[in-house]
């Protein structure tokens, strides 16, 4: 089954081009998206949650076209937590997650109902910040940000999550721990999850399904283990390396020009 597919998408944004974007992202896996710097990635994330037109090609979502939604039953469907660098407003834990609950809303209504009230509580549950829900955004360490803004995107009870680069700014015990909680919600929840993920050996540890893109096309896809291997690193990075797998875990090994022993 798909949640998410692409069909010969076209875009031109100034002097980048992406081309013949066509991938299908499949319904209750965890799939990521891979490529170097400026390839394209959160172009296609944008796209996917309409955030920005693709100048040809269509989007399916549940084999409808995305267009084909109204906005409010989009954002029922979709979620989508863009990078991190943007600035949040200065709000408790739980006025974000409740942020969450908009697409469900009247234009001007503001009042939870005890079905958002429940809804927002398993939010901030799942990912484990209902203990802080009165603490002030700001107040919160880079790791329970990241958290609380997941608990927002949950909060809009869609099946299908989106996030670009969740892992960034956080260190490498918060970035495990983040993504542990991605995939278990994904598994408990069956919810398809899209992310762009820089680190390699993440992605494919904790995704089924991975899209590689290099300057603007799409140059591999599926299981970590059927594409990873020391010619994709080639490929797609233009990187010498050796690349092992230790259970699931793909562990890269760069071939070092200048030993600094020498
Ligand atoms: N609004 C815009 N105006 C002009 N160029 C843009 C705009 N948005 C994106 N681009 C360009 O499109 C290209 C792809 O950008 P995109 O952010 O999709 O890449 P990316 O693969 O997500 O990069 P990174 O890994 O560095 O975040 C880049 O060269 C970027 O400068």
């Amino acid at each position: 089954m798909t949640a998410i597919q692409t069909k010969e998408i076209e875009l031109g944004i100034g002097h980048f081009h992406l081309k013949d974007i066509s991938c299908s992202i499949p319904t209750g896996k965890i799939t990521s998206i891979v490529g170097p710097n400026g390839s394209g990635k959160s172009t296609i994330l944008k796209l996917i949650t309409r955030l920005t037109k693709q100048t040809s090609g269509e989007i399916f979502i549940h084999d409808k076209q995305a267009n084909k939604y109204s906005l409010k039953k989009f954002s029922q469907t979709v979620s989508m937590l863009p990078q991190s660098k943007d600035g949040l407003p200065n709000l408790t834990v739980k006025e974000l997650a409740a942020y969450g609950r908009s697409p469900y809303k009247k234009l001007f209504e503001h009042r939870l109902t005890k079905n958002d009230e429940e809804i927002i509580n398993r939010a901030m549950e799942m990912t484990g910040m209902k203990k802080y829900e009165d603490r002030l955004i700001h107040t919160l360490s880079g790791g329970e940000r990241q958290r609380a803004r997941i608990s927002m995107a949950l909060a809009q009870s869609t099946d299908i999550l989106i996030l670009d680069e969740p892992t960034t700014f956080l260190d490498i015990s918060h970035q495990f721990e983040l993504l542990e909680m991605l995939k278990h919600i994904n598994e408990k929840f069956q919810m398809t999850i899209v992310m762009v993920l820089h680190d390699l050996q993440q992605a494919a540890a904790y995704s089924h399904h991975l899209i590689a893109i290099k300057n603007g096309r799409v140059q591999a896809m599926g299981s970590p283990e059927s594409i990873l291997d020391s010619q994709f690193l080639k490929e797609i990075y233009g990187l010498d390396a050796k690349v092992q797998f230790d259970g699931e875990f793909p562990i890269i090994i760069p071939i070092m020009k200048n030993s600094r022993r020498n």
